[in-house]
């Protein structure tokens, strides 16, 4: 048997045509090497003598390495597949070798003097250039600290002419060409350096260090199967173990890319053992979902005996996770409940719902008592419409608020915050208790008006049998520590968490109880410049001790660097907060796609607005692009305008469909708020009425309370951003009248 190998080079693969006869040549390899009609034959005057040739059909040709270890095993390394007389001659000049200083695997299929040779186009995903610093003025010593031609050469082992070449480099987008047209690795070096990384940086994020020794009795064939599966080579190398990896690297190829290569920051974090929590942050579409991911089939694989809760802040997002798990390895044991072994997926709120409803009476009215101060059984009704409950018991309680501490918004905050977490059932309690982190201060007079409003909400609450979900979670996380004081387990080995900036501290605390302190009990990923729901929060305050397990993801996979450049633009001048109180630094996030300049227009009229979403939208719709309709996201601020542009779009003939609960099913291009885009991606996203007074939306202003209104703007300019980085390839923002104010710096 042989193993097979797979590092498919870009202009490698094929459309759908003749997939099917590449999954068969692949599954003969791995059957048998020496069937005749597999043709495996090595190439006269080739540079390297490992590579071979395999035949396809009549006209296509793969192109393969031949690798022996000294166990005897033939490796073939697959790279793609070209048509005949193509392949030959990429066959002739392609090489596979370890790097003389580092020892990285190096797969050099059209090598760089070729790419770079005068005459030659540069890569085709290179829009025009955009100089960005003084004309002939070098730019990657000016960004990337430290940085030399020898350090480049000697301590990073970059290619000489590439490192020279780099560092004559005017503009970004220069670099980030020579990035894409480089050997797997070095690509990835000189995006981080382009992006302002240092060489220490490099080697650390590359996961560089030194070469890879060879045993005695091994020869260099082991030592290069030894650096195919180093972090920075299975970047780029995969072993082929079963047909479901075999179907997602032929049949769904780029899309599926996550699924197989991992930068070796990802890899790192996805297989890494940690003492105890774990906090991942990282800008938009950094792969953090994806770190989730893969964790948690590594997690489940170590031991299928653990129970593996994975889980974010709405089911939506819960659902499409469930998704690509089962599309990242159709073999996971998926649990269908809480504390079942194998991976439970989820969102917190129902899974703090399941632990509530399988609490016995006695353990649940003692509970509830503890939280809420009166007990009862009130596992199965929920409060729907919290902002009306909170209104009514500000009337209720007769009590004489200032208009700013009666807005819904704070006292739902207040409640969430201060009063669930510290689990406070008397005036008293609230009275002393210490409020960090509470941007509105409250005086002693004005504590108790308040704790007579809540007070009233629970009162109310109580008689109807109601709870709201934050005091599901708190009533939930009481019941998981009465159950662990009474000497039972807790419900989870361990807990994964997406989104977690918009997690409630009722929701952490529960998150708390679900899996006791211990091993890589909570893997916590997150992006404090995304937060679009809750306040800010400290883990620390919940019991969750990252001490130090803290890191970053700063390479954007999803979107080109035109589009992530305008969507920092939005947030410029902002300083971000992250859940352990850190200050953000996204100074080295960066992408290595290019692509078009995103366009931003202001219109005079809602009807021009929409003629002129409906004039992009056609184009986009143009059958020669071949886009699939369902890849355009059209994004707004409130339903209203969700109605609005769907309404306006189906009377310019253009059809289009509206989301609003669970994952969009139609083919047509999807309407959709920005709050519900979180998470999701689409190839050209259209933002319709970023106006002035809808970002920020001027009724959420109007009775926030002064303390709540810098955290209010923030939240508002994070969602334009959030909005923004949706976008893969293209975007496009409208408005009517005035432009938003968020807009002011994104170019
Ligand atoms: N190693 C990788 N190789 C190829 N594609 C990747 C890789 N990692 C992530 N991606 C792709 O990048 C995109 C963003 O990934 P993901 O959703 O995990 O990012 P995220 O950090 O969770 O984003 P957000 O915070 O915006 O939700 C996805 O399309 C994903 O498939």
């Amino acid at each position: 048997m042989a193993v097979v190998i797979f590092a498919p080079h870009k202009d490698g693969l094929h459309d759908g045509s003749i997939q099917s006869q590449i999954m068969a040549f692949i599954k003969k390899l791995f059957q048998d090497d020496t069937l005749p009609g597999l043709h495996i034959e090595p190439i006269q005057g080739a540079i390297d003598p490992k590579v071979r040739t395999g035949r396809v059909n009549d006209m296509y040709r793969a192109v393969l390495f031949k690798v022996y270890s000294s166990q005897g095993e033939p490796h073939y390394i697959f790279t793609g597949v070209w048509p005949h007389d193509k392949a030959i001659a990429i066959a002739e000049k392609a090489v596979l070798k370890t790097n003389s200083v580092n020892g990285l695997p190096e797969l050099v299929i059209n090598p760089l003097v070729e790419q770079l040779a005068p005459g030659h186009s540069a890569p085709p995903t290179v829009p025009e250039a955009v100089s960005e610093a003084p004309a002939g003025a070098p730019l990657l010593e000016s960004v990337s600290a430290g940085i030399s031609l020898q350090r480049m050469t000697d301590e990073l082992g970059l290619d000489p002419e590439l490192a020279e070449r780099a560092l004559a480099a005017t503009t970004e987008d220069e670099l980030l060409a020579l990035a894409s047209g480089a050997v797997e690795w070095q690509g990835l070096a000189l995006v981080e350096l382009t992006a302002g990384g240092t060489i220490e940086q490099v080697l650390e994020s590359l996961d560089i260090h030194g070469t890879v020794e060879v045993a005695e009795g091994e020869s260099e064939e082991d030592r290069l199967l030894e650096a195919l599966k180093t972090r920075a080579g299975k970047a780029q190398f995969v072993w082929l173990e079963d047909d479901d990896e075999l179907r997602a690297v032929i049949e769904d190829g780029d899309f599926a890319a996550w699924k197989v290569f991992l930068h070796p920051e990802q890899r790192k974090y996805v297989e890494g053992l940690y003492n105890g929590s774990f906090r991942l942050s990282g800008g938009a579409g950094t792969g953090k979902t994806v770190v989730l991911l893969h964790r948690a089939r590594f997690l489940a694989q170590r031991d299928p005996s653990a129970r593996i809760v994975l889980t974010t802040y709405t089911r939506t997002l819960a659902d499409a996770m469930k998704r690509d798990l089962l599309s990242l390895d159709s073999n996971l044991t998926l649990a269908t409940s809480l504390g079942e072994p194998g991976i439970f997926v989820t969102g917190v709120d129902s899974a703090a719902s399941a632990v509530l409803s399988s609490a016995t009476p006695a353990a649940l009215d003692a509970a509830v008592e503890r939280v809420l101060g009166v007990g009862g059984n009130r596992a199965s009704k929920r409060t729907t419409n919290e902002a009306k409950a909170w209104r009514d018991a500000v009337e209720s309680s007769g009590v004489g608020l200032p208009d700013e501490l009666k807005s819904p918004s704070f006292l739902i905050a207040e409640y969430d915050a201060v009063v669930l977490p510290h689990r406070i059932t008397t005036r008293d309690e609230y009275l002393k208790v210490r409020r960090p982190g509470r941007g509105v201060a409250l005086g002693r007079a004005q504590r108790a008006m308040v704790w007579d409003v809540i007070n009233a909400y629970r009162t109310s609450a109580a008689v109807a049998g109601l709870v709201d979900f934050g005091e599901v979670c708190g009533i939930s996380a009481a019941l998981l520590d009465q159950a662990s004081t009474a000497g039972q387990d807790r419900r989870a080995d361990h807990v994964l968490v997406d989104e977690g900036q918009d997690l409630t501290a009722a929701r952490w605390q529960f998150l708390r109880a679900l899996v006791a302190e211990g091993p890589n009990d909570l893997f916590i990923a997150e992006d404090a410049q995304q937060r679009i729901y809750g306040q800010r929060i400290t883990l620390g305050r919940y019991g969750i001790k990252i001490v130090g397990r803290a890191r970053r993801l700063s390479l954007n996979y999803r979107t080109t660097h035109q589009v992530l450049r305008f969507a920092m633009g939005v947030l410029e001048g902002q300083d971000f907060v992250d859940l352990e109180e850190e200050e953000t630094d996204s100074s080295t996030y960066r992408s290595a796609r290019s692509g078009p300049q995103p366009v931003r227009r202001g219109l005079a009229s809602l009807t021009e607005e929409l003629d002129e979403a409906a004039r992009i939208i056609s184009e986009w719709l143009d059958p020669d692009l071949g886009m699939s309709p369902e890849a355009i996201g059209i994004l707004v601020r409130d339903q209203r305008t969700s109605d609005r542009v769907t309404k306006g779009l189906e009377d310019r003939g253009i059809k289009v469909r509206q989301v609003t609960k669970g994952a969009a099913t139609a083919k047509d291009p999807q309407v959709m708020t920005m709050h519900r885009a979180k998470g999701m991606e689409f190839s050209r996203v259209l933002i319709f009425g970023a106006d002035a007074e809808m970002l920020p939306a001027s009724y959420l202003l109007k009775d926030v309370a002064e303390g709540d209104r810098s955290d209010v703007l923030q939240r508002e300019r994070s969602l334009l951003y959030v909005a923004a980085t949706r976008a893969r390839d293209e975007l496009v923002v409208l408005w009517e009248g005035s432009g938003s104010a968020f807009l002011a710096g994104a170019q």
